[in-house]
């Protein structure tokens, strides 16, 4: 009789650590975090297994898992492989063991990392196969083992650490790598009568949640916020709390943490606010032995503390009289963060009143939309309600490198099922002057149907969002610093022909129409915007040196106001300082 391994390859699960519950072939999903939402196709013998995400994912850097189940089976010859390969309909998790929703504690084998044999005889020769394939890794230095687990009934969990990565996770590409060849070693040592033959093989990335040692993993992760469990002395209660470390301590072998400004340690009272002086000064001063494992108040670990990763997305911008503050660390979150704000506004509106009016600007903001002409937005975008207008356009032909129509036709809406008649671009033919009057009388038509809503406290047109980049200079759509521009009252859309930045003649949305809109997004990137950033959003005091800075009169009268910028840009922010950076 001919042994035939069957090996499916599967999985591809979006997942929090320690949430075990939806563990397997429940969601078709591949994900290489950070880039969420995108297809991935692997090869599978002769198979191509598409398949992208439609679902949201709940946290940015979710565990990735890659797995082989391998069984015996007596019947079949090897001709028959690729016909029993699984399908995704068909497989069931009773191809896999389920484990105990347990909540993860240190040296677990699991999200607690360490390792856990379970009496598996052949446990200790598994292990020193992965390590031996670890360590033939050109990146040995970066992928080590985090967890490693064996089950007596045949089940090998491995968890991958990435030293390099901010949250430790590897990539798909990464875990399926060592994975297959893990897989061949195992099956080659199998065949030799040394481990079994017919094991089955998780690799996966730990989690955001993972549990961190103390103080060895702190300052890996010293930037990061951490849930911390501790005994409160002064009650002897278990406490856990999001906070930022401060110092370790290791003469007196203790923490000093500072808390979060996160949603949870915000007073309810303060609807959103910033944390109050006092919060921002509190400090809990925490010997290692204080702390206790979360979940587990009778498990007391005397040289563990608990911590867990908190997800820097899962923070809330912070709130300043300025608006909202979303400061990202790379381009790439921004650009994630941003879509989804325009995707989650795009749905409202259309949920409330049937349509998304939204306003464009030039400039680096187009190419950080560009995702929403991928997956899942560019299905689930109700892109037929969408009405495109320009808060500031060059009064150049539409087919001009200066056009910011011709920009944004070009980086997004020639991509996705936009109605032409729903673009509402200037027309190129006029004169300046005439091209924002035509513009104004469009946009009046449009409040007339209410395509475009109306505000209720002035007669301007309320959109429902406008975006805005922001120059180093200060300048938002085309209002530039100390122009007369900025004085415009009474116009929606005004003109100039004598811009400092080229081209000279150019239409843009006034002050009054800005401010009207029920949501505003001012999106700026880049270490040379850290001044002007700065000056638009902190407090000046009774000195407010640029009380007539552009992107400083931005000023919603009751839409929302929220900054999008990198670290660079934020990096000379004061509002940030008691945040949670
Ligand atoms: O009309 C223009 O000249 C540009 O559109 C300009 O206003 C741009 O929006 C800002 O300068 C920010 O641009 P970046 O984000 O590319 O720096």
């Amino acid at each position: 009789m001919m042994k035939k391994r069957m090996i499916v390859e599967k999985l591809l699960r979006l997942r929090r650590a320690g949430d075990r519950s939806s563990l397997i072939f429940n969601l078709p999903i591949i994900v290489d975090p950070p880039i969420q939402y995108s297809s991935l196709t692997i090869q599978n013998q002769n198979q191509n297994l598409s398949c992208s995400s439609s679902l949201k994912p709940t946290c940015l850097f979710a565990s990735l898992t890659h797995r082989f189940l391998s069984s015996s089976t007596s019947t079949q010859n090897e001709d028959d492989h690729q016909d029993s390969l699984q399908s995704d309909d068909e497989e069931t998790t009773d191809g896999w063991e389920e484990e105990d929703e347990v909540d993860p504690e240190v040296g677990d084998g699991g999200d607690g990392g360490g390792v856990v044999l379970q009496c598996c005889s052949w446990g200790e020769r598994a292990l020193s196969i992965a390590h031996q394939v670890l360590l033939l890794r050109a990146d040995s230095d970066d992928i080590k083992l985090f967890a490693f687990k064996t089950t007596p009934r045949g089940y090998v969990y491995v968890r991958l650490d990435k030293l390099s990565h901010k949250y430790g996770c590897p990539g798909m590409k990464e875990l399926e790598s060592f994975s297959q060849e893990y897989k061949k070693r195992l099956d080659e040592v199998g065949a030799l009568g040394e481990i079994p033959d017919d094991l089955a093989l998780e690799v996966s990335s730990p989690g955001a949640e993972r549990i961190l040692k103390v103080p060895d993993d702190l300052s890996r992760f010293k930037d990061m916020p951490m849930r911390v469990c501790y005994v409160d002395e002064e009650s002897d209660c278990i406490n856990n709390g999001v906070f930022l470390l401060e110092s370790v301590e290791m003469d007196s072998d203790k923490c000093v943490w500072k808390l979060a400004d996160v949603k949870e340690n915000r007073d309810v009272q303060s609807k959103g606010r910033p944390m109050n002086r006092k919060q921002k000064d509190w400090r809990l001063n925490l010997p290692f032995e204080m702390h206790r494992m979360f979940c587990h108040p009778s498990f007391f670990l005397s040289s563990s503390l608990v911590i867990k990763l908190v997800s820097s997305m899962a923070l809330p911008g912070v709130h300043t009289d300025r608006g909202e503050l979303r400061v990202h660390e790379s381009l790439e979150e921004l650009s994630t963060d941003l879509v989804d704000y325009i995707a989650e506004l795009s749905e409202a509106s259309v949920k409330e009143r049937g349509v998304f009016a939204i306003a464009l600007s030039g400039g680096s903001l187009i190419g950080l939309m560009g995702k929403l002409c991928e997956a899942p937005y560019s299905k689930t975008v109700d892109w037929a309600k969408w009405y495109i207008f320009w808060a500031d356009e060059c009064v150049v032909a539409k087919n001009h490198a200066d056009s910011n129509y011709k920009l944004a036709k070009d980086g997004l809406l020639s991509k996705v099922p936009i109605v032409p008649s729903h673009v509402h671009s200037i027309n190129d033919s006029l004169s300046a002057e005439e091209a924002a009057d035509e513009y104004g009388f469009v946009i009046r038509q449009l409040v007339k149907t209410r395509m475009v809503s109306v505000s209720d406290i002035s007669d301007c047109p309320k959109f429902d969002l406008i975006l805005l980049g922001m120059g180093t200079d200060g300048h938002v759509a085309s209002l530039f610093p100390d122009h007369s521009v900025l004085e415009e009252k009474e116009e929606w859309v005004t003109f100039i022909t004598d811009s400092p930045k080229p081209p000279p003649e150019r239409i843009t949305f006034t002050l009054p129409v800005i401010n009207s809109a029920s949501n505003v997004a001012v999106v700026v990137t880049g270490e040379n915007k850290a001044e002007a950033v700065h000056l638009a959003i902190d407090d000046m005091g009774a000195d407010d040196c640029c009380p007539s800075l552009p992107s400083r009169l931005v000023q919603p009268t009751k839409g929302k106001l929220v900054w999008f910028l990198d670290k660079p840009a934020a990096s000379k922010l004061k509002s940030l300082e008691f945040s949670s950076e």
